[in-house]
């Protein structure tokens, strides 16, 4: 039994010009210490397919699935009271803004307490040892004074690891880390990427990373999943998409790295992938 298994995923938003499909048959697993990326460029729906897993995803969104289970249990009929016992807990979710995704009127250490507020029966003093050691656990020096601190007070990359904390607050089963490093500075990146990575192993997490960098992709990935204008173009495991990636996207998406640069300008996707009709066609 897979951690997360989705089959043929449509998310169509209901949207001034008629409906728009962002998401067109997505089938998709990942297991328990298994680190599957979902990549693709910009408006491919990477985040919109987590986001309806998430059950985060506004009301002019219509979801449908041939198959959505979590740990066995089918996510499509589950009632909005029991999919919140599943939600913040067993699966979490991490954005790409931090300063944005933690609340600026709160401490730091309110928005981790009360996570576990919501979700365990620990008690206030318990709560506060927990919100220490998990600041301990992301890096945060100094945690029992960080956690009086407000979201301005913090870097981006201090947010990012308060974001972590939040996660993995209830120890989830599933992290979904969508665009974890992309407004981060380079030297920061690189650091959050092997905290994930150091937190994910000793918790034996399923992590999916959600991402356009293929650079990513080969720093994390066990396993990958290629999306194209909401489709999955190509499914494989990190080693044989990098030496041989079976379809035209794919290979684009690594043409464009920027250690394949031969001339004085980067690659883009279009130079290499121009006229793609959005079939599925493969190389
Ligand atoms: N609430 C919404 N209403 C209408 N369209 C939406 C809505 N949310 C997202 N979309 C559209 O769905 C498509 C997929 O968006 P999504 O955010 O999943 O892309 P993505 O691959 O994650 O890219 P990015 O990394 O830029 O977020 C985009 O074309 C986007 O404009």
């Amino acid at each position: 039994m897979h951690l997360l298994a989705i089959e043929n995923l449509v998310v169509e938003f209901e949207t001034a010009s008629g409906p728009f499909r962002a998401v067109d048959g997505v089938s998709l697993h990942v297991d328990a210490r298994e680190v599957l990326a979902i990549v693709g460029e910009s408006g491919s729906g990477k985040s919109v397919a987590m986001l309806a897993v998430m059950g985060l995803l506004p009301w002019t969104a219509k979801v449908t699935a041939a198959r959505m289970e979590f740990a066995g249990r089918d996510m499509l009929t589950l009632s909005a009271a029991e999919r919140r016992k599943i939600i913040g807990k067993d699966i979490a979710m991490i954005f790409q803004e931090p300063v944005a995704s933690l609340n600026p009127c709160f401490t730091v250490g309110f928005q981790i307490e009360e996570v576990l507020r919501v979700h365990t029966g620990l008690d206030a003093k318990a709560r506060r040892k927990r919100a220490i050691e998990l600041m301990t656990d992301v890096g945060i020096p100094e945690p029992e004074e960080r956690l009086g601190v407000f979201p301005h007070q913090m870097s981006g990359g201090q947010c990012q690891r308060v974001m972590i904390a939040i996660a993995l607050a209830c120890n989830p089963r599933l992290l979904i880390a969508d665009e974890p490093t992309t407004a981060l500075d380079v030297t920061i990146q690189k650091q959050i990427l092997d905290l994930l990575m150091k937190l994910q192993a000793e918790h034996g997490m399923g992590l999916i990373m959600i991402t356009h960098d293929m650079g990513v992709v080969a720093e994390t990935a066990d396993r990958v999943v290629v999306q194209y204008r909401g489709r999955k173009m190509e499914e494989a495991d990190v080693l044989s998409l990098f030496e041989a990636p079976k379809h035209n996207y794919t290979k684009a998406l690594l043409a464009a790295l920027p250690d394949n640069a031969t001339g004085d300008r980067l690659p883009t996707i279009s130079d290499i992938f121009d006229g793609y009709a959005g079939d599925g066609a493969s190389a």
